[in-house]
């Protein structure tokens, strides 16, 4: 039995967990948490546990090399390990990395064909670091390969061509995962992401 104290990392991510999957954003095991250390080694949610009630025992620790720590042979790190190990690669200031599953993250990546989403000109986009008058911009959209070591080399390679306009992307008819310079920055920016996801469901709805 781990046992806790009060600063270890893992227990943030335990509680937003549990608050994400309240919001039916992390339902039947959906989605991954990350926190990254100091010494550059992260802990991310095991693989196939209910987001709802996580326990101590239900991470993995990924060292900085990569390499999966020893823990309990029951316990396998997420299956999207990868996409966590490339961001935390491709933005060395990324402290946190979540990932969900929400209807709404679904439904927007069939809005469009292309590989990019353009998001509506909301207040909401300066909490993902957006400040203009009328902002334009967009959000990535990745393709849900089986293969997960596929999405993360796009990944990879997008965001080595391309600068990312806000810290978060999607993977079609998946869900949506950001990235942040810590856990509670992390936290909020899918909440934002939501809310506009949730803003421009409601919009086609309407017809606006
Ligand atoms: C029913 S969720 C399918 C796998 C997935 O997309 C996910 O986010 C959770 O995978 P994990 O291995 O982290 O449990
Ligand atoms: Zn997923």
């Amino acid at each position: 039995m781990t046992t806790p104290n009060r600063t270890d990392p893992r227990l943030e991510l335990i509680n937003t967990a549990r608050s994400f999957y309240q919001k039916g954003w992390m339902v039947g095991t959906a989605g991954n948490l990350s926190i990254r250390l100091a010494d550059g080694s992260f802990w991310i949610t095991a693989s196939g546990r209910s987001k709802g009630e996580l326990l101590l025992s239900d991470f993995v620790c990924i060292d900085a090399s990569g390499k999966v720590q020893a823990s309990s042979i029951d316990v396998k790190p997420s299956a999207e390990t990868a996409i966590h190990q490339i961001l935390y690669t491709l933005f060395p200031e990324a402290q946190a990395c979540y990932h969900i599953h929400s209807v709404e993250s679904n439904l927007v990546t069939n809005f469009t064909p292309e590989d990019d989403l353009p998001l509506p000109p909301l207040e909401m986009l300066k909490g993902l670091g957006v400040y203009a008058d009328n902002p334009s911009c967009v959000i990535p959209i990745f393709a849900n390969h089986l293969q997960v070591s596929r999405i993360a080399a796009e990944i990879q390679q997008r965001f080595t061509n391309t600068s990312a306009q806000i810290p978060a992307l999607l993977i079609r008819n998946h869900g949506v995962t950001v990235w942040a310079s810590s856990p509670t920055a992390a936290r909020n920016y899918i909440e934002i992401i939501e809310y506009i996801f949730r803003y421009m469901v409601g919009a086609r709805s309407l017809g606006i």
